[in-house]
């Protein structure tokens, strides 16, 4: 068969766009709260320290002879210090907008094989949440961070975990003494390669147990001693319960990634029981961009008294500076249309595209290779291999597109990701935030983010507003979209693959809509379901067995026990979240 809307890929372009992120500029000149481990540092990191004194004699020196040479100059100097400490006062408490501060790594006085690593990173001065979070994470305080995506937080706890473990001096033998958790497996994946390469010059052991994953091997590896362990909740618990020799009595930090994902419905129990298990004395960090009061339950449940540390308080968006943001209202018969479009004209572009369920993205792919568009496919229906290799085969790519669920939308730091589309709505404008946080990331990032809303659900957007994220409607220029409905309809009507696909993915759509914690603007039961079926290339609704009315029945009849039929009011805009009884996050439908 030949594909009636294939088009060409001659025009393509070779800009090579790898993009650098910026760092600090500036080196603080203010005195750091000195690491209370110092005094135990070891010969090695002594002599480092000799060689770096002298380096500073030296410089002292030099600056000392130019003074002197410039005594005419003192005072213009001073006035530029009192409006280089201004600046700085600033930028240091998040005045300004980027995410840096001015503090330099070395006014941390960190482990010469940690500083070592981290300068192979190139990085010298600390963004804003390392330069609060990392010095009351190393004298032993509890904390719950915040801060925008993006803005380093793995390293805002990675570093004090490592510091931790070097200075109790953890071998293998006393087992687990940091344990960091993150809500999807892809997140552990890259968390796992950030600590590795911190820990590189160290030599206590570092570990990845996740779900999907071959857990005797798992097993084998902890009885041996898995200093700092990288983890998702469900295999965690399993190890916990299940792996005999596996040593966490001496567990001294819990790091919880991402945690109000963690507290979300499907992984609260397993938090719970998690946190039953392991060490009550320990020191304990809870981070993420978003908090939700699930976190307050975890804060009550895991920390003692905490540091609080919120950087982006105060600001009057929370998305980042760098990220321009749009949205589509467009009819449900038209939005496959305007998506193929758009794809076609950013091929040069690195994408993400969001899709509410596993079938829609698979679907979704399916159709677009057929029709020559490649793109990549992330989803949880997938075994865990296919997951992490078109994780890496995507994060080394220039320029691709990605399908992908919420599996991808939290935390992965994927380089150069220039747009990120938001083809089905997000469950929250909390996860909005999340999604879009894929690109425009560290400081100076760029990037571009663009909803689809079908004109029922154009509420959202006061959400998105009540939340701080400032976006824009686009027009959409009509004439500019592909008029390939019909050999679309023809070409999924001929094929039993895609047809079947299509058939799950417009079920799973349905689902997932009906399992929407908002309910009030995303009602199943005003979609135009002709339109729906247009959008997944039928000329009329198939015959599926949803059964919505039941789930919405059941629905319905758990909010009027919670009291209340919609939930909605100012304090809680989103309505209805407490009593929902469909998580839509991850859907497997
Ligand atoms: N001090 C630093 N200087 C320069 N770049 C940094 C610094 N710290 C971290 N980065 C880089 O910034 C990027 C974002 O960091 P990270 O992934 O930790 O963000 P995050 O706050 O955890 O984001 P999210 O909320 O999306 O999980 C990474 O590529 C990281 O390597």
């Amino acid at each position: 068969m030949t594909d009636p809307i294939r088009h060409t890929s001659t025009d393509d372009e070779t800009k090579n766009k790898k993009r650098k992120r910026k760092r600090g500029k500036k080196p603080s000149e203010e005195s750091e709260p000195r690491n209370p481990y110092q005094a135990q540092q070891n010969e090695e990191e002594e002599k480092g320290e000799g060689d770096d004194n002298n380096k500073k004699e030296k410089k002292t020196k030099i600056l000392k002879g130019k003074e002197e040479a410039n005594e005419e100059n003192k005072e213009e100097e001073a006035e530029g210090v009192e409006e280089e400490n201004k600046r700085k006062k600033n930028v240091k408490r998040g005045g300004g907008s980027g995410i840096m501060s001015t503090d330099s790594f070395d006014s941390l006085n960190l482990s010469a094989n940690t500083f070592r690593a981290i300068q192979e990173l190139n990085f010298q001065y600390l963004t804003e949440i390392q330069a609060r979070a990392i010095p009351s994470l190393l004298i032993g305080k509890d904390v719950l961070g915040a801060a925008r995506t993006g803005s380093g937080k793995t390293l805002a706890f990675l570093i004090p975990a490592v510091e931790l473990l070097y200075h109790i001096k953890f071998t293998p033998r006393n087992g687990t003494g940091v344990v960091v958790i993150c809500p999807t497996r892809e997140l552990a994946i890259q968390t796992y390669a950030v600590a590795k390469n911190l820990l590189k010059y160290h030599s206590h052991t570092v570990e990845l147990v996740i779900g999907g994953a071959a857990r005797r091997g798992e097993a084998e590896r902890l009885v041996k001693g898995v200093n700092l362990l990288v983890a998702t909740p469900g295999r965690l618990l399993d190890h916990l319960q299940n792996t005999k020799g596996f040593i966490y009595k001496n567990l001294k930090c819990l790091i919880i990634d991402e945690a109000d994902r963690i507290m979300e419905a499907n992984f609260e129990e397993e938090m719970k029981q998690i946190i039953k298990l392991l060490p009550k004395k320990r020191q304990t960090a809870l981070f993420s961009a978003t908090q939700t009061t699930k976190v307050q339950d975890l804060v009550r449940l895991s920390l003692k008294e905490y540091h609080l540390i919120d950087v982006d308080g105060g600001r009057t968006k929370v998305t980042n500076e760098g990220l321009k943001q749009g949205y589509f209202i467009v009819p449900s018969e038209e939005r496959f249309i305007l998506l193929y479009s758009f794809l076609v004209k950013t091929r040069s572009k690195k994408v993400m595209v969001f899709f509410s369920s596993c079938n829609s993205v698979k679907f979704h792919s399916d159709l677009l290779r057929y029709i020559n568009v490649d793109c990549f496919d992330i989803h949880g229906k997938q075994k865990q291999q296919k997951r992490t290799k078109t994780f890496f085969d995507f994060c080394k790519a220039e320029k691709g597109i990605l399908l992908c669920t919420d599996v991808a939308a939290r935390g992965l730091d994927i380089p150069a990701v220039d747009v990120i589309v938001q083809f089905d709505p997000p469950d929250d404008p909390k996860e909005y935030i999340h999604r879009v946080g894929r690109t425009a990331r560290g400081e100076g990032g760029k990037g571009k983010a663009f909803l689809f809303l079908i004109p029922e659900e154009m509420q959202f957007i006061r959400y998105l507003t009540a939340e701080k994220v400032p976006v824009e409607e686009q027009q959409i220029n009509k004439n500019k979209l592909k008029n390939v409905q019909s050999q679309l309809e023809k070409m999924v009507e001929g094929n039993y693959y895609l047809r079947q696909a299509a058939k799950e993915a417009y079920k799973s759509y349905l689902l997932a809509y009906n399992s929407h914690s908002m309910k009030d603007i995303f009602n199943v039961h005003r979609l135009d379901l002709q339109a729906v079926a247009a959008s997944f290339c039928f000329c009329s609704p198939p015959k599926v067995n949803l059964n919505l009315n039941s789930s919405a029945s059941k629905f319905r009849k758990k909010m009027r026990i919670g009291g209340s039929r919609n939930g909605f009011s100012e304090s809680n805009p989103y309505g209805m979240q407490k009593g929902r009884d469909e998580i839509r996050q991850f859907v497997r439908h």
